[in-house]
């Protein structure tokens, strides 16, 4: 029996300090100074502060049309030059998109205490809290969250005590939609690779879709003061195969790149955001891209976003495709379960990819 999503983190507590004490957002007029932050809290936010190239200006990650007969190859093209795209035509409906951003807002809306009766545990995932990556930051992120993985029903009975079963549905219904998303946008990805179901027969559309599991992140980027100090979502990549993010139409995710620096993904209305993960970057030996990212804040509107992160059940091994290793060559990676990369990536951060390579870089 795999283990599920929650045993795989719980397995892997992340100490939060200051999940109990989330600020009162609303009644800062000045940034603290535990939120304010300089180059030397995070070298890569120095990055945001170089104007970005000329060029650069209007560039961002691709929008794709899924109903578009080329839509594989340009997919593929933009998991390796951005590890990030923007979709439309992905059959999620907007209302269901209109109905799980609405969640999100009335969550976040609750009082404070009430938020805190369905606060994170000390060793759980699920659940209200800060951001889990805030233990290897100095400074604190301006931004709180909501994590599901399972059934809500019993957090979701505590912050909304008469109406929890209809989100209970739209989340469910939500995550359906997503997971079945998700298999397609994989497999249109390595399909513009040569690879085919053959060649990573656990993931085959024909086994049963249960090889895949998924946890939904919820967060939300109150208006700051003084946002141009402050960090929303500090950089990492996701640990996931794919991550499909929705946005509200406030700007806020930006994506690295080394020759652009930081680049802002603007919000469409009715799309959704495709982000490669580690995992996926593995699995296709380094071609794709796990897309550096992170999320600013502003001054005047709050910000939400649905992350869906998407991998394998514990028991399956990620190993880079073989078809995709010169016959001359090792693979770049050894193979992980996601449990495992998760432990690697709870010590080491954004080095956990390094600690898995086969060679190291010269
Ligand atoms: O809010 C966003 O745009 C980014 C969220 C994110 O990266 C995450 O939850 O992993
Ligand atoms: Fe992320």
């Amino acid at each position: 029996m795999p283990a599920m999503l929650t045993d795989v983190f719980r397995g892997h507590p992340i100490h939060l300090p200051h999940s109990h004490h989330q600020p009162d957002f609303t009644s800062l007029r000045e940034l603290p100074d535990s939120y304010s932050w300089t180059p030397k809290d995070d070298i890569l936010f120095a990055a945001a502060a170089a104007p970005s190239p000329p060029t650069a200006v209007d560039e961002t990650i691709p929008f794709i049309d899924l109903d578009h007969p080329d839509a594989a190859n340009q997919i593929g093209h933009a998991c390796r030059t951005w590890g990030a795209f923007q979709i439309a035509n992905h059959g999620v409906p907007l209302r269901l998109l209109q109905d799980i951003e609405f969640l999100t807002g009335s969550l976040f809306g609750l009082p404070v205490q009430r938020k805190l009766k369905a606060a994170r545990s000390e060793t759980g995932v699920s659940g209200y809290g800060v951001a889990r990556i805030a233990s290897f930051f100095n400074k604190q992120m301006w931004s709180e969250g909501f994590t599901i993985t399972g059934s809500p029903l019993n957090d979701f009975r505590k912050l909304w005590p008469q109406l929890h079963l209809n989100y209970c549905d739209i989340v469910e219904e939500y995550e359906e939609r997503m997971k079945k998303l998700a298999s397609k946008l994989m497999w249109l990805a390595l399909s513009s690779l040569g690879v085919s179901e053959e060649d990573v027969q656990w993931a085959s559309l024909n086994s049963d879709s249960n090889w895949a599991q998924a946890a939904l992140q919820l967060n939300h980027y109150p208006v700051c003061p003084q946002p141009d100090r402050a960090m929303g979502l500090a950089a990492h990549t996701d640990s996931t195969l794919l991550t499909i993010l929705y946005q509200n139409n406030t700007a806020g995710l930006q994506v690295f790149r080394d020759d652009l620096g930081w680049v802002t993904v603007p919000p469409v209305p009715g799309s959704l955001v495709v982000n490669v993960g580690d995992l996926f970057h593995i699995l296709s030996n380094g071609l794709f891209k796990s897309v550096l990212h992170r999320a600013r804040v502003n001054q005047t509107r709050a910000r939400l976003s649905v992350a869906f992160l998407w991998g394998p059940q514990s028991d399956i091994k990620i190993s880079p495709v073989p078809k995709l290793v010169s016959p001359v060559d090792t693979p770049l990676y050894r193979s992980v379960t996601w449990t495992e990369y998760l432990q690697t990536k709870a010590t080491h951060f954004n080095k956990a990819l390094s600690m898995i390579r086969n060679h190291k870089e010269e």
